[in-house]
Protein backbone atom coordinates (compact mmCIF):
# COMPACT_ATOMS: atom_id res chain seq x y z
CA UNK A 1 0.00 0.00 0.00
CA UNK A 2 1.08 2.87 -1.07
CA UNK A 3 0.46 6.95 -0.25
CA UNK A 4 0.03 9.22 -2.92
CA UNK A 5 -0.92 12.68 -3.06
CA UNK A 6 -2.46 13.89 -6.29
CA UNK A 7 -3.11 18.04 -7.46
CA UNK A 8 -7.00 18.41 -8.91
CA UNK A 9 -7.59 21.73 -10.73
CA UNK A 10 -10.34 23.11 -12.89
CA UNK A 11 -11.23 26.41 -14.32
CA UNK A 12 -13.75 26.04 -16.45
CA UNK A 13 -17.58 25.05 -16.53
CA UNK A 14 -18.99 24.01 -13.05
CA UNK A 15 -15.48 24.07 -11.10
CA UNK A 16 -16.94 22.36 -7.71
CA UNK A 17 -18.78 19.81 -9.54
CA UNK A 18 -16.51 18.32 -11.50
CA UNK A 19 -13.76 18.14 -9.00
CA UNK A 20 -16.27 16.02 -7.01
CA UNK A 21 -16.72 13.83 -9.68
CA UNK A 22 -13.32 13.45 -10.13
CA UNK A 23 -13.14 12.53 -6.42
CA UNK A 24 -15.37 9.84 -6.71
CA UNK A 25 -14.32 8.38 -9.30
CA UNK A 26 -10.93 8.29 -7.67
CA UNK A 27 -12.41 5.72 -5.34
CA UNK A 28 -13.93 3.72 -8.15
CA UNK A 29 -9.97 2.89 -9.09
CA UNK A 30 -8.83 -0.91 -7.89
CA UNK A 31 -7.40 -1.52 -4.70
CA UNK A 32 -7.58 2.60 -4.09
CA UNK A 33 -8.72 4.40 -1.75
CA UNK A 34 -8.83 8.12 -0.62
CA UNK A 35 -7.63 9.15 2.97
CA UNK A 36 -8.15 12.84 2.78
CA UNK A 37 -8.70 15.62 1.01
CA UNK A 38 -7.70 19.43 1.38
CA UNK A 39 -9.98 22.56 1.50
CA UNK A 40 -10.44 23.90 -1.92
CA UNK A 41 -8.52 26.99 -3.04
CA UNK A 42 -9.29 29.74 -5.23
CA UNK A 43 -5.91 30.42 -7.36
CA UNK A 44 -4.70 32.89 -9.70
CA UNK A 45 -3.47 31.23 -13.52
CA UNK A 46 0.08 30.58 -12.97
CA UNK A 47 2.04 30.07 -16.47
CA UNK A 48 1.37 33.37 -18.58
CA UNK A 49 -1.66 31.89 -20.18
CA UNK A 50 -4.30 34.82 -19.21
CA UNK A 51 -6.78 32.95 -18.17
CA UNK A 52 -9.91 32.44 -15.09
CA UNK A 53 -8.84 31.62 -11.84
CA UNK A 54 -8.64 27.89 -10.98
CA UNK A 55 -10.15 25.61 -8.03
CA UNK A 56 -7.31 23.96 -6.72
CA UNK A 57 -6.79 21.48 -3.81
CA UNK A 58 -5.09 18.18 -2.85
CA UNK A 59 -6.15 14.28 -1.83
CA UNK A 60 -3.93 12.04 0.00
CA UNK A 61 -4.76 8.22 -1.33
CA UNK A 62 -3.58 4.36 -0.30
CA UNK A 63 -3.50 2.31 -3.66
CA UNK A 64 -1.37 -0.82 -4.44
CA UNK A 65 -1.96 0.26 -8.20
CA UNK A 66 1.84 0.58 -9.85
CA UNK A 67 2.77 4.24 -10.77
CA UNK A 68 1.36 4.15 -14.28
CA UNK A 69 -1.58 1.61 -13.45
CA UNK A 70 -2.70 5.05 -11.40
CA UNK A 71 -1.47 7.27 -14.19
CA UNK A 72 -3.76 5.45 -16.58
CA UNK A 73 -6.75 5.63 -13.90
CA UNK A 74 -6.17 9.25 -13.60
CA UNK A 75 -6.27 9.94 -17.27
CA UNK A 76 -9.27 7.54 -17.55
CA UNK A 77 -11.08 10.12 -15.17
CA UNK A 78 -10.28 12.69 -16.92
CA UNK A 79 -11.69 11.03 -19.96
CA UNK A 80 -14.84 9.88 -18.81
CA UNK A 81 -15.17 14.11 -17.57
CA UNK A 82 -15.08 14.84 -21.07
CA UNK A 83 -11.93 16.69 -20.10
CA UNK A 84 -11.15 19.42 -22.57
CA UNK A 85 -7.98 21.44 -22.42
CA UNK A 86 -7.29 23.11 -25.70
CA UNK A 87 -4.32 25.00 -25.21
CA UNK A 88 -0.94 24.06 -23.08
CA UNK A 89 -1.17 25.34 -19.60
CA UNK A 90 -4.16 26.62 -20.71
CA UNK A 91 -7.95 26.30 -19.00
CA UNK A 92 -9.08 22.68 -18.10
CA UNK A 93 -12.49 21.16 -16.74
CA UNK A 94 -10.81 18.99 -14.99
CA UNK A 95 -6.53 18.56 -14.36
CA UNK A 96 -5.20 15.18 -12.18
CA UNK A 97 -1.72 15.11 -11.30
CA UNK A 98 0.48 12.94 -9.59
CA UNK A 99 2.44 14.97 -6.97
CA UNK A 100 3.84 12.45 -4.52
CA UNK A 101 4.08 8.09 -4.95
CA UNK A 102 5.39 7.46 -1.86
CA UNK A 103 9.78 8.01 -1.44
CA UNK A 104 9.12 7.12 -5.51
CA UNK A 105 11.49 8.97 -7.46
CA UNK A 106 10.89 8.60 -11.63
CA UNK A 107 11.67 10.09 -14.85
CA UNK A 108 10.66 8.97 -17.94
CA UNK A 109 8.44 9.88 -20.90
CA UNK A 110 5.03 9.24 -19.42
CA UNK A 111 5.51 9.87 -15.70
CA UNK A 112 7.54 12.02 -13.79
CA UNK A 113 7.73 11.87 -10.09
CA UNK A 114 7.88 14.05 -7.69
CA UNK A 115 5.89 16.56 -10.16
CA UNK A 116 8.31 18.21 -11.50
CA UNK A 117 6.82 21.55 -10.94
CA UNK A 118 5.40 21.05 -7.49
CA UNK A 119 7.95 22.39 -5.53
CA UNK A 120 7.50 25.89 -7.41
CA UNK A 121 3.43 25.82 -7.44
CA UNK A 122 1.75 27.05 -4.07
CA UNK A 123 -1.72 25.77 -5.66
CA UNK A 124 0.35 22.41 -5.18
CA UNK A 125 2.16 23.19 -2.01
CA UNK A 126 -0.28 24.96 0.36
CA UNK A 127 -3.44 22.51 0.07
CA UNK A 128 -0.74 20.02 0.19
CA UNK A 129 0.76 21.94 3.44
CA UNK A 130 -2.97 21.70 4.81
CA UNK A 131 -3.21 17.55 4.99
CA UNK A 132 0.63 16.54 4.65
CA UNK A 133 3.42 18.75 6.27
CA UNK A 134 5.45 15.73 7.23
CA UNK A 135 5.50 14.27 4.11
CA UNK A 136 9.06 14.25 2.18
CA UNK A 137 9.88 15.70 -1.00
CA UNK A 138 12.36 12.68 -2.05
CA UNK A 139 14.57 14.76 -4.55
CA UNK A 140 15.01 17.81 -2.45
CA UNK A 141 14.87 15.63 0.63
CA UNK A 142 12.79 18.21 2.58
CA UNK A 143 9.59 18.23 4.75
CA UNK A 144 6.82 20.05 3.06
CA UNK A 145 6.14 22.27 5.80
CA UNK A 146 9.85 23.26 4.91
CA UNK A 147 8.97 24.25 1.61
CA UNK A 148 6.22 26.22 1.19
CA UNK A 149 5.40 29.81 1.49
CA UNK A 150 2.63 32.11 1.74
CA UNK A 151 0.80 32.89 -1.15
CA UNK A 152 -1.74 36.04 -1.63
CA UNK A 153 -2.81 34.25 -5.00
CA UNK A 154 -4.05 31.15 -2.88
CA UNK A 155 -7.12 31.93 -1.18
CA UNK A 156 -9.15 29.16 0.69
CA UNK A 157 -12.59 29.18 -1.16
CA UNK A 158 -14.77 26.36 0.72
N1 LIG B 1 3.35 13.36 -12.32
C1 LIG B 1 2.54 13.37 -13.39
N2 LIG B 1 1.18 13.41 -13.25
C2 LIG B 1 0.37 13.43 -14.34
N3 LIG B 1 0.82 13.43 -15.62
C3 LIG B 1 2.16 13.38 -15.82
C4 LIG B 1 3.06 13.35 -14.72
N4 LIG B 1 4.34 13.30 -15.23
C5 LIG B 1 4.23 13.30 -16.54
N5 LIG B 1 2.93 13.34 -16.93
C6 LIG B 1 2.50 13.36 -18.33
O1 LIG B 1 2.11 14.68 -18.65
C7 LIG B 1 1.22 14.59 -19.76
C8 LIG B 1 0.45 15.90 -19.89
O2 LIG B 1 -0.34 16.07 -18.75
P1 LIG B 1 -1.27 17.31 -18.62
O3 LIG B 1 -2.02 17.51 -19.88
O4 LIG B 1 -2.07 17.14 -17.34
O5 LIG B 1 -0.18 18.49 -18.44
P2 LIG B 1 -0.48 19.92 -17.99
O6 LIG B 1 -1.44 19.81 -16.82
O7 LIG B 1 -0.89 20.75 -19.14
O8 LIG B 1 0.90 20.46 -17.43
P3 LIG B 1 1.58 20.18 -16.02
O9 LIG B 1 2.09 18.76 -16.04
O10 LIG B 1 2.66 21.20 -15.95
O11 LIG B 1 0.56 20.36 -14.93
C9 LIG B 1 0.38 13.39 -19.44
O12 LIG B 1 -0.09 12.77 -20.61
C10 LIG B 1 1.31 12.47 -18.64
O13 LIG B 1 1.77 11.37 -19.42
N1 LIG C 1 -3.56 28.50 -10.54
C1 LIG C 1 -3.28 27.52 -11.41
N2 LIG C 1 -2.55 27.78 -12.50
C2 LIG C 1 -2.26 26.77 -13.36
C3 LIG C 1 -2.73 25.46 -13.14
C4 LIG C 1 -3.53 25.22 -11.98
O1 LIG C 1 -3.99 24.08 -11.72
N3 LIG C 1 -3.78 26.27 -11.14
N4 LIG C 1 -2.41 24.46 -14.00
C5 LIG C 1 -1.63 24.70 -15.04
C6 LIG C 1 -1.23 23.59 -15.93
O2 LIG C 1 -1.13 22.40 -15.31
C7 LIG C 1 -1.14 26.03 -15.39
N5 LIG C 1 -1.50 27.03 -14.43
Amino acid sequence: MTIVYLSFGSNMGDRERQINDALNLLNTLPETKVTKISSLYETAPVGGVEQDDFLNGVVALETNLSPIELLDGIQSIELKLNRVRKIHWGPRTIDLDIVLFGDLVMDSERLKVPHPFMHERSFVLIPLNEIAPQAIHPVLNKKISDIVTLDPDVRIYK
